[in-house]
């Protein structure tokens, strides 16, 4: 059984990429099999695995646009994860899905021709709520929604929530959501403990621990191309992520 997850928040730099990242590795240690996916145009999850965007000839904007399969596009990084990766001409073929038949079903109809291959899939969704991350949603089992804990955090949750909403009402009924996973947490201050209290509150939303500590290393991490959890080996923030993962692996059974 493959479980798909989207990493979604339309708040731009709330750690979604860094979390798909970490996650994916975090996974891959305990012995899964993971593929990760790019749906930003801007690529970050893509170069911050070491692959530069500009040099690919086959994206997943190909693989939407039907001109690609799903497995000739996926890359194997140097840390030996499979990514599915992606660059600027999402943004363009962003614009011509709008008027495609099927927008929001063709990641779910291409992943599935893949799924077989992997435990866990996860897709990490732009800062939009647009047809990209609907169609993330489309094809996920479960929605994993980073926040950074501050007050702001709280704008965009419900917004968020009503998209989700909408793609279980009329395009894909099991998603389900995970919960939402504090990132860039000082859990020094009692401010970022009652936000995230309070959003878990407000929303209903079960809140995934433990929350992700705020460290430099994690800024560091992408200038060399790996991921945390390789450059970091022991630290807080990279085992924060792990024990999300164990819990995500023990939740499946
Ligand atoms: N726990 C953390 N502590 C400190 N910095 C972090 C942490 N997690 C992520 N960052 C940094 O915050 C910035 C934003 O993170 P990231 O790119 O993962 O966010 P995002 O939600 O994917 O952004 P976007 O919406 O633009 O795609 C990056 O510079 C990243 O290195």
């Amino acid at each position: 059984m493959t479980t798909t997850i989207a990493v979604a928040n339309q708040k731009g730099g709330v750690a979604k990429t860094t979390t798909v990242a970490s996650l994916g590795t975090a996974l891959g240690e305990l012995k899964q099999r993971v593929l990760l996916v790019d749906l930003d145009p801007q690529g970050s999850l893509t170069f911050s695995l070491g692959i530069d965007p500009e040099d690919l000839d086959v994206t997943v904007a190909d693989v939407l646009l039907g001109t690609s399969l799903a497995e000739d596009a996926i890359v194997i990084t140097d840390d030996g994860l499979h990514l599915l990766p992606s660059n600027l001409s999402l943004g363009s073929a962003e614009e011509q899905l709008v008027g495609r038949t099927g927008r929001e079903q063709r990641l779910r109809v291409a992943l599935d021709k893949v799924a077989a291959d992997y435990d866990w899939i996860l897709l990490d969704c732009p800062p939009a709520l647009g047809v990209l991350t609907v169609g993330a949603l489309s094809a996920a089992d479960s929605v994993l929604i980073p926040i950074q804990a501050e007050t702001l955090a709280h704008r965009g949750v419900g917004q968020l929530l009503d998209t989700i909403h909408d793609v279980r009402q009329f395009i894909n009924s099991k998603l389900t959501v995970m919960g939402v996973l504090p990132t860039m947490y000082d859990g020094r201050t009692t401010h970022a403990q009652n936000v995230v209290r309070a959003i878990g509150e407000t929303y209903e939303l079960p809140v995934i621990t433990p929350p992700i500590p705020r460290t430099i290393r994690f800024a560091e991490a992408p200038a060399y191309g790996r991921s945390i959890l390789d450059t970091a080996t022991t630290h807080k923030g990279a085992d924060a992520y792990r024990q999300v993962a164990a819990a995500m692996l023990a939740a499946q059974g």
